[in-house]
């Protein structure tokens, strides 16, 4: 039986995901792509929830577009087994509620709020960000989706600094559960209340964090990952080992050397490059020679087709 205490969270909770209906994602690569993509499946079918991608690229939109729309009647068939016309409509339906947009401003017109996850720039990130305060409505809530980037310094040119915090989803975002919700000293309750609300409504399971270097979950990996990194250097072990071992020993699904090439090389480089900058005396954000060369040669992981290991292209 319900407590009253527990229906009036649950009313509480569902009139604050509610409020967040038009949702812009700026930024339409793998991250945006991933974010727009979980929230057609989730609630695009309900009334009244669009989803605005944005991005700079006509290319990376059409990409992104592409594989929603794909996966959306993967879905639909599993879904709705033999009756096609159901699947169809349930498609179109959904489709219906994702537009593009190369215009960002034009965008966040009609957004309750704004997901950003353009590239991981410092002052791209805060001039887009000063350009949507004078365009969104008064009520707008933004988020970036940085990594490693810190929510203040991304947030510097915005007035509305009581609706602004960070979310951050984790690759692959449709699979991913885990949601991380941050905030800076002056973001409101209310704020964080909405996002924690709009991140239940997509499936995530949400944990809350103030805005440090890497927030939790990067905060443990990235040092994880540079540790492997030197065990490897030192000769202790070789890659293929330690993948194994973490894999086995501990259950991760993929070893320290994998989940690098799955995220990109250059990606750790930059986050570590940058921590290393700002934390000169932390040995654990020391940078790596070897991810230094690889990158240097072009050896970016999946991606590029060679990484720690070799990729069929
Ligand atoms: C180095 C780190 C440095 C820091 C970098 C920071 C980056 C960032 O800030 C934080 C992160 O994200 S950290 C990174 C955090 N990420 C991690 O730690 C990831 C760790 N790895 C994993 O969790 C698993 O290996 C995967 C889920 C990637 C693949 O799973 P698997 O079992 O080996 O292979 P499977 O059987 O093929 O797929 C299973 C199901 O997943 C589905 N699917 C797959 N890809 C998909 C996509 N792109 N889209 C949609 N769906 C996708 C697939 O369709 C299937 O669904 P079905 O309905 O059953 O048919
Ligand atoms: N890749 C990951 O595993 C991962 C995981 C969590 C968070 N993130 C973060 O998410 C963000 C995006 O990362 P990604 O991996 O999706 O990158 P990506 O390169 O796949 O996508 C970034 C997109 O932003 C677009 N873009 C760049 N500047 C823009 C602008 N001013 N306006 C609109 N679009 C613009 C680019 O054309 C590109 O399509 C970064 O901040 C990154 O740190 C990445």
């Amino acid at each position: 039986m319900f407590s009253r205490i527990a229906v009036r969270n649950f009313s509480k909770s569902a009139i604050m995901a509610n409020a967040i209906k038009n949702v812009t994602v700026i930024g339409s690569g793998l991250m945006g792509g991933g974010v727009a993509q979980t929230f057609t499946f989730r609630l695009a079918a309900q009334t009244g929830h669009n989803v605005v991608m944005v991005d700079v690229d006509d290319g990376v939109l059409s990409k992104a577009h592409e594989r929603i729309s794909t996966s959306m009647k993967r879905v639909a068939k599993k879904k709705f087994g033999d009756s096609q016309e159901e699947a169809n409509k349930f498609v179109s339906d959904s489709l219906s509620r994702l537009t593009t947009s190369t215009d960002s401003t034009a965008s966040v017109k009609n957004a309750d709020l704004v997901v950003e996850a353009i590239v991981e720039n410092i002052d791209i990130k805060q001039k887009l960000f000063k350009q949507l305060d004078e365009a969104a409505p008064e009520h707008t809530i933004f988020a970036s989706n940085t990594s490693s980037l810190s929510i203040q310094k991304i947030a510097q040119n915005v007035k509305r600094k009581d609706r602004f915090g960070g979310l951050h989803f984790f690759n692959p975002v449709p699979v991913m559960k885990l949601l991380e919700v941050i905030r800076i000293p002056e973001t409101s309750q209310a704020t964080i209340d909405s996002m924690l609300a709009w991140g239940k409504a997509m499936g995530k399971v949400t944990v809350q964090c103030k805005d440090t270097p890497g927030f939790i979950v990067n905060r443990l990996l990235v040092p994880y990952q540079g540790e492997a990194l030197r065990m490897y250097e030192r000769g202790d072990a070789s890659i293929k080992d330690i993948d194994t071992a973490m894999k086995l020993g501990t259950g991760y699904p993929m070893g320290p050397f994998e989940l690098s090439d799955y995220v990109g090389l250059d990606t750790l480089l930059f986050i570590i490059e940058g921590w290393a900058k700002d934390y000169p005396d932390e040995p654990l954000f020391k940078v790596p020679e070897s991810l230094r060369k690889l990158v240097s040669e072009g050896k970016l992981g999946v991606k590029s087709g060679e990484g720690f290991y070799k990729y069929n292209k």
